[in-house]
């Protein structure tokens, strides 16, 4: 696996894959690197030749009092993984090389990304979509990685993708999760054996709150208790808990296919996100 830092390197060893005729796909990461991201390598490399995977700490899409100073940074040990699973290059730009002097440019995605994550974290969608419109011009893949645990984000890069003409495919990742339910993130190595406990909660009242909403129980009413029974659970804060139509994400005010119910809630400082398909059976 080849190690590279600086765009001129970088599209000489995408060059050569492409004289090659490789497929390439990206699988871009901010590091940290668990199952979760190595299912979206493991997708990568079965639809593709040669996976390239980015690790950047993409300092944009962290609002002010956010965790970018305290954000998980383990190069080596993510490196090793990729290797071991294959990678042809692993991508690691620094933050002067993807936002040199003078940087003045922004890609803002609207409509998907309002309300949800884009309503507690302002700016956030603002700062992942002009860092994966770089990656993609950067890498100009055959398809891109990106799971379903951050679904919001998903349906916004979608958007960006058609309303700017990138034509690769924009690949969807189940998300991989605990044996108890937990989705894999890199923030829970945040949670204290207390708090990782607690954290259960989230899948746990999701997917009861799922099932009510199927057997055809008042929307709003499941809503509130299920916000409730986090904050009885160990959660200081829900910052929401909605459900959705899994396409365009708005907002529902009655149950009807596709759904989708998406919840982001804070235990101690560590802000946790979920989601899950609301559907019969
Ligand atoms: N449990 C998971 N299952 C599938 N994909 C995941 C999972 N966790 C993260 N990903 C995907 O990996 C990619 C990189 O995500 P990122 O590096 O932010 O990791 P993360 O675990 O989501 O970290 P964070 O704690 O910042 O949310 C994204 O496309 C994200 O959706
Ligand atoms: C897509 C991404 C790598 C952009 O920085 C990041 O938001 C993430 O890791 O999900
Ligand atoms: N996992 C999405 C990136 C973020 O939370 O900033």
């Amino acid at each position: 696996m080849q190690i590279i830092r600086q765009l001129a390197p970088l599209r000489d060893a995408l060059n050569e894959l492409r004289k090659r005729n490789k497929r390439i796909g990206l699988v871009p990461t901010m590091g940290a690197l668990h199952a979760g991201h190595m299912s979206l390598v493991e997708a990568a490399s079965e639809q593709c030749d040669a996976v390239i995977a980015s690790i950047f700490v993409n300092p944009t899409q962290f609002g002010e009092g956010e965790d970018l100073d305290a954000y998980p940074r383990q190069e080596s040990a993510d490196a090793a993984l990729l290797e071991e699973a294959n990678v042809a290059i692993l991508w690691v730009p620094t933050v002067e090389q993807m936002y040199p002097d003078g940087y003045a440019t922004n890609v803002s995605v609207s409509g998907v990304s309002n309300g949800l994550c884009g309503g507690s974290r302002p700016g956030h969608f603002d700062g992942v979509a002009t860092v994966v419109a770089k990656l993609f011009n950067q890498v100009r893949p055959d398809a891109a990685f990106f799971g379903e645990k951050d679904y919001q984000q998903l349906a916004v890069i979608r958007r960006m993708a058609r309303d700017l003409d990138f034509a690769h495919d924009i690949v969807g990742v189940p998300t991989v999760r605990d044996p108890d339910g937990l989705a894999l993130s890199s923030r829970n190595a945040y949670l204290d054996s207390k708090q990782r406990a607690q954290a259960v909660a989230l899948p746990d009242v999701m997917r009861d709150a799922a099932a009510a909403i199927v057997a055809g129980g008042d929307l709003d009413q499941i809503l509130k208790e299920a916000t409730c029974k986090l904050l009885s659970s160990g959660f200081q804060n829900v910052d929401y808990f909605e459900l959705r139509n899994a396409e365009t994400l708005e907002i529902m005010n009655k149950y009807q296919e596709p759904a989708r119910l998406l919840a982001a809630a804070h235990i101690g400082s560590t802000r946790l996100i979920d989601n899950i398909a609301v559907t019969p059976g």
